[in-house]
């Protein structure tokens, strides 16, 4: 028997307080997303990502947000960071200018050729594909057609967009994907997370996965 089993891995989001990422650690979340882009309502400062980005334990990985900003606020940033998370129209060449791993967040908006995207952002780590909400860059708490995703796609998928502990286990049976990515669906409010709703989508990623193994052996 085979023991080779990629596990899914999990990304809480729009974190903004040192107990939430205390939370997401000890339920076993893989990355912790920290929005810098400061239209949003989970916004957090240079200063504050840098505490924020001490208390993140080695091996967990620290995601910084953007959204069609400068290079310069993006470079400060990094210092802090494991991996940039691109949630505007920025090339491939801007995405690749700071020498860091990057993931590219895409909306799935009507016509979206994703294995065209997946060609262009081909440096990417992966692609996030989330909801499509005109005007808003991200962190919609709305889902989007699982099925418009195709089976084989040239880069890893992050699923982001509207996803809770309710409907994460079928996300992940109908798109596969190499990661899920949440915020609004462990949360009481924009920013401020719930440990045991974090806990609970932990437990439902995990259990989703496991069935999976277990049909498979
Ligand atoms: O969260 C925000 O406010 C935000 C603002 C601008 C760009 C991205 C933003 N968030 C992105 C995310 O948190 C993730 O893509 C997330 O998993 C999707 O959010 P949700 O639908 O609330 O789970």
């Amino acid at each position: 028997m085979s023991n080779r089993f990629q596990r899914i891995r999990v990304k809480i989001c729009g974190l903004t307080r040192e107990a939430d990422i205390d939370a997401a650690v000890a339920a076993g979340a893989d990355a912790l997303g920290f929005v810098l882009w400061p239209g949003s309502k989970r916004a957090i400062d240079e200063a504050r990502l840098a505490e924020l980005a001490a208390r993140v334990p080695a091996f967990v990985t620290r995601v910084g947000l953007f959204v069609d900003q400068e290079a310069t606020l993006i470079e400060r940033a990094s210092a802090h960071l494991d991996l940039l998370q691109f949630h505007g129209d920025e090339s491939p060449a801007f995405c690749t200018s700071f020498g860091r791993p990057w993931i590219k967040a895409l909306r799935m908006r009507d016509g979206l050729d994703l294995p065209a995207m997946a060609d262009a952002y081909q440096e990417a780590q992966a692609l996030l594909l989330d909801a499509y909400r005109p005007g808003v860059p991200g962190g919609t708490g709305e889902t989007f057609d699982w099925s418009r995703i195709p089976a084989s796609l040239a880069k890893p998928v992050i699923l982001a967009g509207g996803l809770t502990p309710a409907n994460v286990a079928e996300a992940i049976r109908t798109v596969r994907p190499f990661a899920v990515d949440v915020s609004g669906g462990v949360e009481r409010s924009p920013g401020i997370k719930i440990p045991e709703r974090i806990d609970d989508f932990l437990r439902q990623v995990f259990l989703a996965q496991s069935t999976d193994f277990l049909d498979k052996t």
